[in-house]
């Protein structure tokens, strides 16, 4: 075995960026949703949640090959500009607990925040959180599964044209 010590660096003289997982949270197997996020203690308005890296997939490979594996499942939207200044909506994989926050439209209690630059989403308590609580975000209108929480009167009538091929965070 040697003697010498790892190299390190000074973290602080690097351009970086701070992560911050909040530790109230636990990730629950068996729900009607699968997977899904909840707190195990009072949770205040404005926390941080969770700061979770993005990997931006490129429009082509997205149609080619992701849009046909269960990755579908786990894309998000993700403005892009392109080489000529155009503006596109491409798809990203967020890490962490970003793709662990289920949907619901009434009782979303988490709101998230991009960086484009940095590639990262922060999600924070969009409100005060109570113990036992799901964390939920709002994947927008187009759903591409059944809304185990929705009411009767927001089950859209689905002619097939609505499918999304990504969750809408907008
Ligand atoms: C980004 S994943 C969220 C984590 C997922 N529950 C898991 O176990 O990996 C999105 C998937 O979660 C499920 N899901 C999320 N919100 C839901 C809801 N309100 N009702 C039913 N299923 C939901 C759907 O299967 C959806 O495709």
């Amino acid at each position: 075995m040697s003697n010498s010590t790892p190299k390190a660096l000074d973290p602080h003289s690097k351009p970086h960026i701070s992560l911050q997982r909040c530790p109230d949270l636990v990730l629950i197997s068996d729900t009607p949703k699968g997977r899904g996020v909840f707190a195990t203690s009072r949770i205040p308005k404005k926390a941080v949640l969770d700061v979770c890296p993005v990997l931006v997939l490129g429009l082509e490979e997205n149609a080619r090959h992701i849009e046909k594996t269960t990755l579908y499942h786990y894309t998000y939207n993700w403005p892009v500009t392109d080489q000529h200044n155009f503006k596109h909506v491409a798809q990203a994989l967020i890490f962490g607990l970003g793709s662990m926050f289920n949907h619901s439209l009434q009782d979303q209690n988490v709101v998230w925040e991009r960086d484009t630059e940095k590639l990262v989403i922060t999600y924070r308590a969009a409100r005060d959180i109570e113990p036992g609580e799901e964390l939920c975000i709002s994947y927008g209108n187009h759903l591409t599964f059944e809304d185990t929480d929705a009411l009767p009167d927001e089950v859209e009538e689905e002619d097939g044209t609505d499918h999304l091929s990504h969750i809408q965070i907008d």
